[in-house]
């Protein structure tokens, strides 16, 4: 079955496989979003089901919430978990300071919320996420549905006023209708090439009456995990400086793959 994923799937496996070794009975996992969490929820799942490992996850999403639940992880609100031990999602780009844009799901502003509320972030992702300067995927920001066409005016004005690049601005679609989050409101795409300040953006956006949040995810993550389509894997450690490379074997499971076309 692992014979017909693409090499960018195989990618985001081994980063989801060596990921799920942080994991330690007891801990209070927060679930991330997007087709490289998936992997890691279906691996945790596996590791529940055939080791018996004991954790409580906080998904991020419903579309999370609804995997981790039929690859049988106990789901538990945020607010049950208080604080959580780990948070491990995906990201859209990470740059060389594991700063990342998030959201190209829609769901940035649970993650956000989950990954701040943990001891760690661990992200994974293929390596053609990795960027030099952050900007060239459109950063997402989640506004409320009510006037939201002058927050993005706004928003436009404030892009301009920074002299930030590029500067068009969309409202995401779903088919003919406006793309709703998990929170009922709208995303807007910031098509910007560079960011160049990613801190300073990332707070001035915030002060946009009718922004609730942005998918600069700034100083959060601690761990980035890169996966190659050959199987090979690099741990890079922020705080401690440091890089692990490793290989993994795609593993034959029918569990794991079971839901895959
Ligand atoms: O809103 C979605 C999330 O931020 C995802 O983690 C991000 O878009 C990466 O998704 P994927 O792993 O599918 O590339």
């Amino acid at each position: 079955m692992t014979g017909d994923l693409s090499p960018i799937d195989k990618a985001k496996f081994v980063a989801a496989k060596r990921a799920v070794d942080f994991v330690e009975d007891g801990m209070r996992v927060g679930l991330g979003t997007g087709s490289t969490a998936a992997w890691m929820v279906r691996c945790l799942g596996e590791m529940v089901r055939e080791d018996g490992l004991k954790i409580r996850g906080v998904p991020t999403s419903t579309r999370t919430a609804a995997l981790a639940r039929e690859v049988g992880i106990e789901v538990i609100s945020l607010d049950e978990a208080r604080w959580l031990d780990l948070t491990i999602d995906g990201a859209d780009e990470f740059d060389a300071d594991l700063n990342l844009i998030k959201g190209g799901g829609g769901a940035l502003l649970q993650e956000k919320i989950v990954a701040t509320a943990s001891d760690q972030m661990i992200v994974i992702a293929d390596v053609g996420k990795e960027v030099e300067s952050l900007g060239a995927f459109p950063l997402p920001i989640e506004v409320i549905p009510f006037g939201w066409q002058t927050s993005k005016a706004l928003v436009e004005d404030m892009l301009i006023s920074m002299d930030v690049l590029g500067r068009s601005v969309t409202l995401r679609m779903n088919g003919d209708s406006p793309f709703v989050t998990d929170e009922g409101n709208h995303i807007l795409d910031l098509h910007l090439n560079r960011i160049g300040n990613a801190r300073q953006l990332a707070m001035v956006l915030n002060q946009v009456p009718g922004v609730v949040e942005n998918g600069l995810f700034i100083d959060i993550c601690d761990i980035v995990i890169v996966g190659y389509g050959d199987g090979r894997v690099e741990t890079r450690d922020i705080n401690e400086g440091t890089v692990e490379t490793d290989r993994l074997d795609f593993i034959e499971s029918e569990n794991l793959f079971a839901d895959l076309d």
